[in-house]
């Protein structure tokens, strides 16, 4: 027996609006409890809410779907009760005293939606980075997968995919005992055209970047001025400042939105070869590690020793030093120049990310989807039809995954443990 499961879904009380959702076999029994016989489907109506014991609980708007054809693919109510944490509070507690029904985990709801197909893996992944969204390009990315987009791609490609497969079983059925026949000539231009489209999404940034923001890394030598920059770009005193070399030791991290596009905006410890202590060194070490997983380089030094594609930042401009050749001129103390660089680092950050409106894949879908990608590579190059069946049945078998239809419970776990809970 499946449990009835229920919990607030909007938004910590106190608010207007509570909406507390209840999903499961018990959802109209419970209702029923509550208010009285169900309103009819999909209707809201008024209701009088009233506990087990008959004390009065609050005058809320009750909606009843029944499934499957419901958000979570089950018998579902809504109660949009006042917002008061003690009203809320009432109900929920109402709610636990019920036999068979308890608190919903995190993610539950959507998790259950996944299971009664009512969304596919990629929807559910959408749908948790849309809940996660800060910034617009954040919403819209979240949105291209929440809605489907993906999804269908997929669909898509497992239908080109089951045609080709078709087409190779016609083969061999053709085929006498000793000769398995021959695939149609134009079979490897048709399987290069699936791959082509898989390799064209696979060679877009993956969409884990728009959750984490790109790296815009601040490095240079000690006291170059990094954490005043820093600062400047948030708006905010968030790194120390000070005159003495080897101030910033930590990498410190902060997220920003800047025109929609989100970035992490990460200070380090000034790079020098001697004289550093053993706490500096250490910074230097992570100071290091963060060049390497940038996807912007600020380089607040010498031309000469400028790490290979990052951006050169002449700053204190204000001190009115000799300009540097092909350098972003600035001052952290007089704002001078930060519009300029900050508009460069919207443009490169912009690039660095999927394309707005588009589908892309996440890390796991990427991994999932170069596998699909080798088998039909594989399928496009050899010519036994028997070995060609076997590779486009493991490319099912990669979209298959990159859906979720055979996903295991760790992975779900790791998903839906992702959302909060209510939803
Ligand atoms: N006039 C002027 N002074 C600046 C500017 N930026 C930084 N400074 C000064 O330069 C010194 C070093 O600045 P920081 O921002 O601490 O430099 P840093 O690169 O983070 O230094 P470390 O963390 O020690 O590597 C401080 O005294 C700042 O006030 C600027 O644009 N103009
Ligand atoms: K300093
Ligand atoms: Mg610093």
């Amino acid at each position: 027996m499946i449990d009835t499961i229920f919990a607030l879904s909007s938004g910590a009380p106190p608010a207007g609006i509570a909406v507390i959702r209840i999903s499961g076999p018990e959802a109209e029994s419970t209702l029923s409890a509550l208010s009285g016989p169900c309103p009819p489907a999909r209707r809201p109506s008024l209701r009088v809410l009233h506990s087990r014991l008959g004390g009065f609980l609050d005058k809320a708007l009750v909606t009843w779907f029944p499934g499957p054809a419901t958000a979570t693919g089950e018998d579902l109510v809504e109660l949009h009760c006042h917002g008061g944490r003690a009203v809320v509070a009432a109900v929920l507690g109402a709610l636990e005293a019920m036999p068979g029904l308890r608190e919903a985990q995190p993610g539950e709801f959507t998790r259950r939606a996944f299971m009664n197909g009512r969304i596919d893996l990629t929807e559910a992944e959408g749908l948790a980075d849309l809940l996660a969204a800060e910034t617009e390009w954040q919403r819209l990315g979240a949105l291209v997968a929440a809605g489907g987009a993906l999804s269908k791609r997929i669909e898509i490609w497992r239908e080109l995919v089951l045609g080709l497969s078709a087409e190779v079983e016609a083969a061999i059925d053709f085929g006498d005992e000793d000769d398995v026949g021959e695939l149609p000539g134009d079979f490897g231009e048709s399987v290069a055209f699936v791959a082509g489209t898989v390799e064209r999404v696979l060679a877009r940034p993956s969409a884990d970047r728009l959750r984490e923001g790109i790296r815009v890394v601040f490095a240079g030598p000690p006291n170059a001025g990094k954490s005043s920059l820093f600062n400047a770009l948030l708006e905010e005193g968030v790194a120390i400042v000070s005159a003495e070399a080897g101030t910033t030791r930590d990498v410190i991290e902060r997220p920003v939105s800047l025109d929609g596009v989100p970035f992490t905006l990460v200070d380090t410890a000034g790079l020098r070869e001697a004289g550093a202590g053993e706490i500096e060194a250490i910074g230097i070490e992570r100071a290091r590690e963060q060049l390497v997983r940038a996807q912007i380089v600020l380089w607040l030094g010498d031309p000469e020793d400028r790490p290979e594609g990052s951006i050169l930042v002449q700053t204190k401009c204000d001190l009115g030093m000799a300009e540097v050749d092909g350098a972003f001129r600035v001052s952290a103390v007089t704002g001078e120049g930060l519009p300029v660089l900050v508009e460069e680092i919207i443009r490169l950050g912009k690039v660095a990310l999927p394309p707005r409106g588009n589908i892309a894949f996440n890390r796991r879908q990427k991994a999932v989807a170069t596998q699909a990608l080798e088998c039909l590579k594989r399928a496009g190059e050899i010519r036994d039809p028997l070995l060609v069946a076997e590779e486009l049945r493991a490319a099912r078998a990669a979209f298959d995954a990159l859906s979720g239809r055979n996903s295991t419970e760790e992975m779900l776990d790791a998903l839906f443990g992702r959302f909060c809970i209510g939803k």
